[in-house]
């Protein structure tokens, strides 16, 4: 036998080249990508050869005039080089416009009227009598009891309390995101009972985001122009939107920047900063004009300069354009305190306060709870203390305070009573008819602000007067009552800004530059195959072509196989990664979960098959497994299967697990259960309880072995007339001592030297293993198996997606 007897060199040396050609491409271009320097250089480098060579070339036309052309091309080409990188530098006025222009380049409504959706609409919101429970093991918690208030277009809100207070489940309701614990209460938009189609007119900003760190500013404000705006936007449109948004939050300049951020597997990206990060944030909620922005802790990580950055972007948002906005905030710096308008302050979850900023103070003055601004600070922190209870507050940093849950219930109930029956308004049946009267609920609503105990009536002159809210809008028949979850409203229409396909291809385009870019991904993964492909391929290099070769072959099915169940472990953070993309776009209700679905699939299996089909030819070449196309191809055919199918069970585990280690726990077992049952290290036969060999129907791998097989040993022969040799001899004599014919020189003889047409007849490995399934039949089976575990991975998707909802 020599060295290349079997093995298929024209198989596994362009596999490997590809291989190393495509995963090097990836890499670099993720790497130039990371780091453009290397490529500024590179062009800077060109760009002054051409000038040399240009001047050269006038200078041997002679004149002075070269030398200045020379300086026009390098000029012009460091011009393109900074234009492409986005940088415009510390001191260019041009960045420093920015920021200065937002108010006029994003709020003039006139330039966008064509356009319809950028002007924002202007809605008044109210909320009453809004309560949660759960029932938990431990009976029933009430989380809100009670819980009124209203906005108007222009205002910005603040909503305070201390931990656990119920804001969070507060803002949920009202940004018709909260689908658990049990709901009752009223919300009306403009009057009229908010409709699931009026949350696309809303935007939640989550505490933390959820981008794609490889994608840059630009990309990821299109990805959600692309899903957000109507279909009637043309592209252009979206574009504009898309420039038009991130100046107005000061993001211009920042377009190529990268997001940056922690990628699944750990490698941190540099990008843009935190406070940065929150702006985008910002910008992507209000793409499509929304009347209503709820932020949930807006400020929360930044440093107190960006804080008050943030909040001065949204102030001047809710302004100029007429959004409402209300924002979760934990003690506020009384820069950002000052700039809102309403404050609404739960404890326990119940309302301690809901009205003008200034007028908190007073309110608990009339309660006998005095502020003394030398020493309790900003109103907000001493208005935190005051309805924190549960530690002890002594009297001497706190005053006279509330300090038990009576004291509270009791501050809480007069606020409710004076919100309500003092400003001379009947809290609402749910009966459509009690609305009905002489006066629209929004000339009731302006009558009960101005009537509010103790307030100033500050809200008539301030936020409703300037943003341009006119009561007689609003007029009112029905409620939202809200009894449970999707109650809210039946309406299905209008629940997604654009359709299946729009979603599917901007849900596609993200998954291609999330897996592309992520050097650990597409890259690493391909190369992975590739070297452990090339060190199993060495180990079997060339197996021959005789019957000494077939315990190799058999091996070498089955490790094939075996490395398939093995290898997607290295991508489960990828895998976990995902599960928190979707669940976060899933609450947002950013897409529908099948084109979300469809998309990934359709983005991801073909890097999945190369990688699958990198590591099988190049071990199937190298090796010199059963020369033929029909054999490869069916090989390369099942293999892949296999691959796809592990992948996809990892996938599902991540998705079900509610962490990583369960995630692997879960997987490990799967892996298991694959390997055991594949008849490779026992026969099922050779199982004394027969009962667990019907384990084997979860093995996808015992299928893939046993179309391996058939392909590789399937009415096939080798030549064995070279006999045992003596090391076989001996291996037999050992293993059967007491054996009388092993010592017959006659059969020594005849195993030695079997004859010229002695041949290996490979279908009793077959029979061996009972293996006798058509290839196509095989086929089929591991093809349904595929199909299998997508279905589950969807379902297990989505309802781990509800059961993670608010
Ligand atoms: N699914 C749930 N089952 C039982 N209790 C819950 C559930 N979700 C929230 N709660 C409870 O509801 C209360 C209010 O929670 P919420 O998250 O709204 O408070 P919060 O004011 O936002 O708190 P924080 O400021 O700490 O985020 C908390 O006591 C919380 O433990």
């Amino acid at each position: 036998m020599t060295l290349h007897d079997t093995a298929i060199v024209g198989l596994w040396v362009p596999v490997v080249v590809f291989a190393h050609i495509f995963a090097g491409f990836w890499f670099i271009k993720t790497y130039l990508l990371y780091d453009p320097r290397p490529l500024a250089a590179f062009r800077r480098r060109r760009s002054s050869s051409a000038a040399i060579k240009l001047a050269k070339s006038r200078i041997s036309e002679g004149g002075q005039e070269q030398e200045e052309g020379t300086e026009d091309v390098v000029l012009t080409l460091d011009k393109r080089n900074s234009a492409a990188s986005g940088f415009k530098g510390v001191c260019d006025p041009e960045a420093a416009g920015h920021v200065a222009r937002v108010s006029s380049e994003v709020y003039d409504d006139a330039a966008h009227a064509d356009k319809g959706t950028t002007k924002v609409e202007k809605v008044h919101l109210e909320w009453q009598q809004l309560c949660c429970t759960y029932n938990t093991a431990g009976g029933k918690i009430v989380v809100l009891h009670d819980v009124w208030g209203q906005a108007a277009p222009g205002e910005m809100q603040a909503l305070l309390g201390p931990s656990g207070a119920g804001k969070s489940t507060l803002m949920d309701i009202l940004a018709q995101r909260k689908s658990m614990g049990n709901l009752s209460g009223f919300l009306l938009v403009n009057g009229r009972p908010a409709t699931s189609s009026f949350i696309r007119k809303t935007a939640y900003v989550p505490q933390d985001d959820n981008f794609v760190a490889t994608m840059t500013t630009s990309e990821t404000m299109s990805f959600y122009a692309d899903i957000i705006l109507p279909k009637t936007w043309s592209k252009a449109d979206r574009r504009a939107r898309v420039v038009e948004v991130l100046a107005a939050m000061g993001l211009k300049h920042k377009q190529r920047t990268m997001v940056g951020g922690t990628l699944p597997g750990g490698l941190m990206l540099r990008g843009l900063s935190g406070g940065e990060r929150k702006r985008l944030s910002i910008a992507a909620g209000i793409l499509a004009a929304p009347s209503i922005v709820y932020l949930d802790e807006p400020t929360s990580g930044l440093d107190s300069f960006a804080a008050l950055t943030v909040m001065g972007y949204l102030k001047r948002m809710a302004r100029d354009n007429g959004h409402v906005v209300i924002a979760s905030i934990h003690q506020p710096r009384s820069a950002i305190w000052s700039m809102f308008d309403k404050v609404t302050l739960l404890a326990s979850g119940r309302l301690m306060f809901h009205g003008v900023r200034d007028d908190l103070v007073p309110w608990f003055g009339h309660l006998g709870y005095a502020y003394d601004a030398s020493q309790h600070g900003v109103a907000s922190d001493w208005a935190l203390d005051l309805v924190a209870i549960g530690f002890h507050k002594p009297k001497r940093f706190y005053g006279h305070t509330i300090t038990n849950m009576e004291q509270l219930t009791r501050a809480s109930n007069e606020f409710v009573a004076s919100y309500t029956s003092l400003s001379g308004v009947v809290p609402f049946s749910g009966s459509s008819d009690s609305m009905i009267g002489s006066k629209s609920l929004g000339q009731k609503m302006q009558a009960r602000m101005n009537k509010m105990v103790g307030v100033r009536s500050s809200f008539a002159d301030s936020s409703s007067a300037s943003s341009g809210f006119d009561p007689a809008e609003y007029s009112s028949r029905d409620l939202a009552i809200i009894t449970a979850p999707g109650q809210v409203s039946t309406k299905k229409q209008g629940k997604w800004a654009t359709g299946w396909w729009r979603q599917f291809a901007s849900c596609y385009g993200r998954e291609l530059l999330s897996i592309t870019r992520n050097p650990a991904d597409v890259a690493g993964r391909t190369m992975t195959f590739a070297w452990v492909a090339i060190l199993m391929g060495l180990l079997y290099y060339g197996m021959g072509g005789d019957a000494t070769s077939i315990r190799g072959r058999l091996n070498m099915t089955f490790n094939i196989l075996s490395f398939f169940c093995l290898m997607p472990y290295i991508s489960m953070s990828l895998y976990s990664a995902d599960k928190k993309f979707y669940i976060a776009d899933a609450s947002a209700k950013l897409y529908r979960s099948h084109a979300y679905y469809a998309a990934k699939v359709v983005a991801t299996t073909p890097f999945q098959i190369i990688s699958a089909l990198v590591f099988c030819f190049t071990v199937y070449g190298m090796a010199g497994l059963r020369p033929g196309a029909r054999y490869i191809l069916e090989n390369g055919a099942i293999s892949t299967l296999l691959s796809l199918i592990a992948v996809q069970v990892l996938h599902c585990c991540a998705i079900l697990a509610p962490n990583q280690d369960v995630a692997f726990m879960l997987s490990i077992v799967w892996t298991a259960i694959q390997l055991l049952m594949s008849n490779f290290f026992i026969t099922f036969t050779e199982v004394v309880f027969q009962w667990l060999t019907v384990l084997r129907w979860l093995s996808a791998l015992y299928y893939a072995f046993e179309g391996l097989a058939v392909t590789e040993f399937g009415n096939m022969t080798y030549p064995c007339d070279q006999g045992l040799d003596q090391e076989g001899i001996t291996f037999l004599r050992t293993l059967l001592p007491n054996s009388r014919f092993l010592n017959m020189p006659i059969v020594v003889n005849g195993l030695q030297n079997p004859g010229a047409d002695c041949i290996a007849d490979t279908n009793a490995v077959l029979q061996y293993y009972r293996f006798d399934r058509p290839f196509k039949h095989t086929f089929g089976i591991l093809f349904g198996y595929l199909i299998v575990t997508h279905i589950c991975t969807y379902v297990c998707m989505v309802i781990v997606a509800r059961r993670e909802r608010r």
